[in-house]
């Protein structure tokens, strides 16, 4: 199948006064991917995203988003992009329904509450506080903000930090469906196994450059035929199997 890029990032630099932050970053998102960014903190992961949101001006390099150009069309690029709000968007006094509500009202456009919240499978919350809501619930909700304008891309930056396992297992799933929906999703994420099982390709930034990008395959496949070894043998289950294995499969939220 032909890959089509829906994002074009050609030698992008960032600086804060003399801090050089995105040093030369080339790369591209294709249509329909869930494209990680991956690196260590401080590598220019976040800054890049932003720039790409046409929330934060770049210094030079070019940006393309589903055919707009950062520089002459934001607006156009901001009408196809979906992006998380930080938590204290979330105006306190609304309730879930009345929140979606406000959103689409910002879009201009409108949107049943029950039908976004339906798609992230928070219906039986609609009548909930922001701050009610578990750490799970509280990122699908912040995900469903995401898709009231029908975007062609989502941006999600470290959305399963602090979540349990059954709970990022849970997201994981909704993020799949997303894209299986037909929507482009662009991630950043600490945990290499999220990355591993989620990702189709993946970018790696170390200080301000890209050092790689490939699948998550392809990658590991590399690697081991370099002669790469783990230094221990690894056991056929984790801590991680035992803690679902324990609490349950399935996933809830008590
Ligand atoms: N507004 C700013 N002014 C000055 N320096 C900044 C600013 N924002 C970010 N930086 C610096 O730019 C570098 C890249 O930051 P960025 O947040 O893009 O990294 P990151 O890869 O997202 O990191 P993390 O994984 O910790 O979120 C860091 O050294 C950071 O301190």
């Amino acid at each position: 199948m032909e890959k089509k890029p829906v994002i074009t990032v050609k030698n992008l630099v960032k600086n804060y006064g003399d801090f050089a932050a995105v040093r030369d970053v080339s790369f591209e998102v294709y249509e329909g991917e869930i494209f990680g960014l991956l690196g260590p903190n401080g590598a220019g992961k976040t800054t890049t995203l932003e720039i790409i949101e046409t929330l934060r001006e770049k210094t030079s390099g070019e940006i393309i988003v589903d055919g707009f150009s950062v520089d002459t069309n934001a607006d156009s690029i901001k009408q196809r992009i979906g992006v998380q709000l930080q938590a204290a968007g979330y105006y306190p006094n609304l309730n879930l329904s009345e929140l979606i509500d406000l959103f689409s009202g910002l879009y201009g456009i409108t949107k049943k509450p029950m039908e976004m919240l339906g798609k992230v499978a928070l219906t039986d919350k609609a009548k909930a506080k922001y701050k009610q809501l578990s750490g799970g619930q509280k990122q699908r909700f912040s995900i469903a903000t995401t898709l009231i304008n029908n975007p062609r891309i989502i941006f999600l930056d470290e959305p399963t930090t602090g979540l349990d396992p059954q709970a990022r297992r849970n997201l994981w799933n909704l993020i799949r469906e997303i894209r299986d929906a037909g929507t482009t999703v662009v991630i950043t994420t600490h945990y290499m196994d999220e990355a591993e099982v989620l990702c189709d390709r993946v970018a790696f930034i170390d200080g301000g450059k890209v050092i790689g990008i490939d699948t998550p395959d392809n990658f590991i496949d590399k690697l081991v035929e370099s002669g790469f070894e783990r230094p221990k043998q690894v056991k056929a289950a984790n801590l991680e199997d035992v803690f679902i294995n324990m609490t349950g499969k399935e996933w809830r939220e008590s």
